[in-house]
């Protein structure tokens, strides 16, 4: 069995919305067959934080459990309450090990979960005729309400909007009906109003009520409601990816990589992506005599001359589950991170290693910051911290020791 996971929720004091919720904790469980999941809460509904965690703990010969929030924003849930909800599971537990994950945060599969529900809101509207009005909660920490701004904008020039109006339902301004009013001051007539909330509950009654209150009063302009994110598979992927992430035995911090010298030379090497990461390391693999395959529809300019010249073979398109077959390496450096995923399942299943870029844990092999010189490569792999080994690399390289061990024993050798 692996680490439990206890999916650290709002609740709420509508039935309908703790089911939505209890509904994905049940999706996430069968997403994790090998873990215990369970759900707590923030406040109104039970159990608690840490009565959920003292009972998971309580079985649990190791003591772990891994807390994930499932909160979109940073806002004082995330950075207090769940972490002194931990410390008070903690009290009565003290040998237990409870590791607190990241928030949901602005993940490409949620922005995913939105624009899906914004499309079924939009009907036989094109989003370029429609203003979005996007209600984030409101928080007291700055950051947490400008992170919902940052996200509209993201929508506003992924999505093709007219425009996005970001305003809040609590706490900060500008307030969801100063939202429609700048949106109908900026000549929209037709708008979609969206509450950035996970589940059903009172904040998608408040912003549901305030528009229609408003579209009453407003008799020329018309006013669709999108649904809230709720129970799906996106949302459960991104908790189980805070939750591998967080794992203590997911992160190799713990267990130095075992650094090795590839013989590639003749051996079918896969890269999916070619854009700046590719780009940096498809030369390399180049150098040491690997046979390329390059798997992405567009390339930067380096690898199609690359292409062009017969260095290597591009297949220009998206992935496909089995375009690792026969890679003895693969390098998964798309910029879309489920994508990322699967190629290193595949690469899992065909026993062949591979680098995730985006995310290293999810991979099984990193690339050392490498420079070779005399017919000796000197290479850095450190605890994801590239900057670091680059560094490292440089010194090593750089010190006239060094320099002097490589060069005197090739004098050595052509002597001999
Ligand atoms: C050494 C080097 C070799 C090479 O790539 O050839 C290398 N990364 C380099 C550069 C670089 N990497 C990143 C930036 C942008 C940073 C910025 O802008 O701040 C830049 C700078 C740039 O691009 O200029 C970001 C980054 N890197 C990783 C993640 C994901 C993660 O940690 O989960 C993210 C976040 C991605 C995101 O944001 O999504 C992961 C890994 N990068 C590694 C190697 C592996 C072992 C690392 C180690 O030893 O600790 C590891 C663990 C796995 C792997 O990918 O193999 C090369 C410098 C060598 C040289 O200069 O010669
Ligand atoms: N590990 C590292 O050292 C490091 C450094 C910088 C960035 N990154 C991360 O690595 C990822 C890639 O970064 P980048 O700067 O190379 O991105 P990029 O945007 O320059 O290139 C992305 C490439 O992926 C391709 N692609 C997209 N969907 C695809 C699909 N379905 N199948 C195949 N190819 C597909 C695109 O055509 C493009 O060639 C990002 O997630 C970034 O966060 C890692």
């Amino acid at each position: 069995m692996s680490t439990p996971l206890i999916i650290a929720a709002h609740g709420t004091r509508d039935a309908a919305g703790e089911a939505v919720c209890r509904r994905l904790g049940e999706r996430v469980a069968r997403m994790l067959p090998d873990a215990r999941v369970a759900v707590g809460f923030v406040e109104l509904s039970l159990p608690t934080i840490p009565d959920a965690l003292r009972e998971v703990v309580a079985d649990e010969p190791a003591g772990r459990a891994v807390v994930v929030p499932l909160m979109l924003g940073t806002g004082g849930h995330v950075r207090n309450d769940i972490p002194a909800f931990i410390e008070e599971a903690l009290e009565s537990v003290p040998e237990a090990r409870i590791d607190y994950a990241g928030h949901l945060g602005a993940d490409p599969r949620l922005t995913d979960a939105v624009r899906q529900r914004l499309d079924a809101a939009l009907g036989d509207w094109e989003p370029g005729e429609a203003t979005l009005v996007f209600v984030g909660r409101g928080a007291l920490v700055a950051e947490a309400n400008a992170d919902h701004v940052r996200l509209a904008r993201m929508h506003y020039e992924q999505g093709g909007w007219g425009a996005v109006e970001p305003c809040f339902i609590q706490v900060t301004d500008p307030r969801l009906p100063d939202g429609l009013d700048r949106a109908y001051a900026g000549g929209a007539r037709r708008i979609v109003v969206m509450g950035h909330w996970l589940f059903p509950g009172r904040l998608r009654q408040w912003t549901f009520e305030q528009a229609e209150a408003w579209a009453a009063a407003h008799p020329d302009a018309e006013v669709r409601l999108a649904e809230v994110i709720g129970d799906c598979d996106e949302l459960a992927e991104v908790v189980i990816d805070r939750y591998r992430e967080t794992l203590p035995d997911a992160t190799p911090s713990g267990s130095p990589a075992y650094l090795t010298g590839l013989l590639l030379q003749g051996r079918s090497v896969v890269v999916v992506g070619a854009g700046r990461v590719s780009s940096r390391r498809v030369q390399r693999l180049l150098d040491s005599g690997a046979d390329v395959t390059l798997i992405a529809p567009e390339a930067t300019p380096g690898l199609v001359r690359l292409a062009e010249a017969g260095r290597l073979r591009w297949q220009r398109r998206g992935y496909r589950d089995g375009d690792l077959s026969g890679a003895w390496y693969a390098l998964a450096a798309t910029d879309d991170p489920r994508v990322n995923a699967a190629v290193a399942a595949e690469a899992e299943r065909e026993h062949a290693f591979c680098v995730r870029a985006d995310h290293a844990p999810g991979g099984s092999a990193w690339t050392a910051a490498s420079q070779s010189a005399g017919g000796v490569t000197i290479a850095v792999v450190g605890n994801r911290e590239p900057q670091r080994s680059r560094a490292v690399r440089d010194a090593i390289f750089a010190a006239p020791s060094v320099r002097q061990a490589i060069f005197t024993a090739l004098v050595g050798q052509e002597e001999r």
